[in-house]
C-alpha cells in the first residue's frame, strides 16, 4: 500500500513552495486560445485569454452559451491542452489533472452504492487505498458544515438534488485542493436551493480558503459569489471585462437588495445582452 503522507507531500509540495510567492498567480492564463478542429477554416472556440487568478481570490466566469466558458476551465484542469497560449498553475504548464486541483461538475455523479458519508471518503480510498481516521473526521465536519450530518449514512438516491451538489463540494474539498474549479455547479437546482447552495459555499469558502474558478451562467449567482467576474464575449470567447466586485464580505440577502449589486449585475447583462461581437 502507498504511503498517503508521503504521496501528499509530493503532490503538494508546488502549492507550498509556491506561497513562497504569494504575488504570484495560482492560476495564469496568458494568450490562451483554442479550437477542437486544427483545420485552417474551423473557427477558434476561445481567443486571447489573459487572466490571473491569485491566492484564494474567487474569480467567477459569465458569457453567452457557447462561448467556452466549459473549455477554458478544463484547460486549467488539464483535461484539455489549449492549441495557443499557455496555461499554469503554481507557475508551472498544465500538461494533466493534478490532484492540487479540485473539480465539481454539474451533476454531483455520486455512487449510488454508496452511502453519502463513503461516497465523500471515496477519492482518498482510492488514491491511497484507504483513509484515516483523522480523515473521516473532517468528511464529518465537512458534511456537518453543509447540514448533511443526518443523510451521512443515506444512500445517494434519498438526497435531494441540492443535498447531492453539496456531497459534490465536500467530496472534491476533501483532498484539500489549493484549487477548486466549478462548472456550473447549481445549474441543475432550483432558483431557491441554487441561491442557498451559494451561501453555503461562501461559509465554506471563508472556513476552508480555496482559489476559485467557478463557471456559471447566472449573473446574480456570479456577483454574490465572486471576487471578480471575467465577462466573456460570444464564441470565438474572448475578454469583454474583468470586473473587480467591490461588495463587501460576508454577504448575505442584504447584499441582493443593494443598490451596487443590482448596478453589478445591469452593467455585466449589458455586455451579454448587447450585441458586442459579430455573430
Ligand atoms: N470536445 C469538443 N469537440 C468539439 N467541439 C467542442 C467540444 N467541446 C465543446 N465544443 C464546442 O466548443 C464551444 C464552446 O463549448 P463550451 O462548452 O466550452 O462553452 P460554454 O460557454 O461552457 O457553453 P455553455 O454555457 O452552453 O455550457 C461550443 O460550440 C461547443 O460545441
Amino acid at each position: 500500500m502507498e504511503d498517503k503522507t508521503h504521496i501528499s507531500k509530493t503532490h503538494f509540495q508546488d502549492a507550498e513552495e509556491f506561497n513562497i510567492g504569494k504575488q504570484a498567480a495560482y492560476v495564469s492564463m496568458k494568450g490562451v486560445g483554442h479550437k477542437y478542429d486544427l483545420h485552417p477554416d474551423t473557427p477558434m472556440v476561445v481567443q486571447d485569454i489573459d487572466l490571473d487568478i491569485h491566492r484564494h481570490e474567487f474569480v467567477a466566469v459569465v458569457g453567452p452559451s457557447g462561448c467556452g466558458k466549459s473549455t477554458l476551465l478544463r484547460m486549467v484542469a488539464g483535461l484539455l491542452i489549449p492549441s495557443h497560449g499557455d496555461v499554469s498553475v503554481f507557475n508551472l504548464p498544465v500538461t494533466e489533472p493534478r490532484d492540487d486541483v479540485g473539480i465539481v461538475f454539474q451533476k454531483a455523479n455520486l455512487l449510488p452504492w454508496l452511502t453519502v458519508r463513503k461516497n465523500v471518503l471515496f477519492p482518498l480510498k482510492h488514491k491511497y487505498g484507504r483513509y484515516s481516521a483523522s480523515d473521516e473526521k473532517r468528511a464529518n465536519e465537512l458534511l456537518d458544515m453543509a447540514g448533511l450530518t443526518q443523510f451521512a449514512d443515506k444512500m445517494p438516491d434519498e438526497l435531494s438534488g441540492g443535498m447531492q451538489q453539496r456531497v459534490g463540494i465536500i467530496r472534491a474539498l476533501l483532498l484539500n485542493p489549493d484549487i477548486l474549479l466549478m462548472d456550473e455547479p447549481f445549474s441543475a437546482l432550483d432558483a431557491l436551493t441554487r441561491e442557498q447552495i451559494g451561501f453555503d459555499l461562501l461559509d465554506i469558502w471563508k472556513e476552508h480558503p480555496k482559489t476559485v474558478l467557478f463557471i456559471t451562467h447566472s449573473i446574480t449567482e456570479a456577483v454574490l459569489l465572486a471576487d471578480r467576474i471575467l465577462v466573456m464575449s460570444k464564441r470565438p470567447g474572448t475578454v469583454l471585462d474583468l470586473i473587480d466586485v467591490d461588495l463587501p464580505r460576508p454577504r448575505s440577502q442584504k447584499t441582493i437588495n443593494s443598490s451596487r449589486f443590482a448596478e453589478l449585475t445591469d452593467l455585466i447583462r449589458g455586455y451579454i445582452y448587447e450585441p458586442n461581437t459579430p455573430a
